[in-house]
């Protein structure tokens, strides 16, 4: 399984390429999960936003207090670093406002919206373990989000239902995204 289309004819207009994958949505929707197995799948780095919150903000989001737009940028200014200092990556980052996206936007950038409904994610961060941040912050996380334009043709939306494992939606992210890329694995 990899990114790789069929080979385009010569007079073919270049397929986008992307090299840094960011995967967004809210909190509990299966980004950190689903990007390790992408970055796994790509032989790209893993990185995760919530390692560039400071003790404050997680703090707070613990408490299931949101993050105002203020306190996000600072934050996003070093996740967007921790980006650009990789050639290859996948991110798993919320990326809930179009503001978040704009800042995350760049040369080679692709956005993976996970999309689940109240209830999965609910139970999600209810059995979550080990993560500070738990089912009181999803009222915030919805008021919050912005959800993808169509305009915002360098997003790709791939719906989460419960069922659906971990795998299965590696095999449906891979799909997805095969237009967006003829790159194949690095060390595949
Ligand atoms: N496809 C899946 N099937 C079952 N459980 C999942 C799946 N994806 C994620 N989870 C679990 O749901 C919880 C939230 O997933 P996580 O990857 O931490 O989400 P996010 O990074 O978006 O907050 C975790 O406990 C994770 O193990
Ligand atoms: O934009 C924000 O308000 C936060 O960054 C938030 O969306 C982030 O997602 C939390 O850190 C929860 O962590 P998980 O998304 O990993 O559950």
């Amino acid at each position: 399984m990899t990114l790789s289309p069929d080979p385009a004819p010569v007079s073919a207009p270049r397929v986008p390429t992307f090299c840094r994958l960011v995967v967004m949505g809210v909190a509990g929707s299966g980004k950190t999960t689903l990007g390790r197995l992408l970055a796994a799948h790509l032989h790209w780095s893993f990185l995760d936003a919530d390692n560039c919150h400071d003790a404050a903000a997680l703090a707070q989001m613990a408490r299931g207090e949101g993050l105002s737009e203020a306190q996000r940028e600072p934050w996003l200014r070093r996740v967007r670093a921790a980006l650009e200092a990789q050639d290859h990556a996948v991110l798993a980052c919320s990326a809930l406002t179009r503001a978040a996206r704009d800042h995350l936007r760049g040369a080679g950038v692709r956005f993976l919206c996970l999309v689940a409904s109240p209830e999965l994610l609910r139970a999600r961060l209810s059995a979550r373990q080990g993560h500070p941040v738990g089912p009181e912050l999803l009222p915030s996380q919805f008021r919050a989000l912005e959800a993808p334009t169509a305009e915002e043709t360098d997003v790709v939306s791939l719906p989460v239902a419960p069922d659906d494992s971990p795998a299965d939606l590696l095999k449906r992210a891979v799909d997805l995204l095969k237009p967006h890329s003829p790159a194949e694995p690095r060390h595949a």
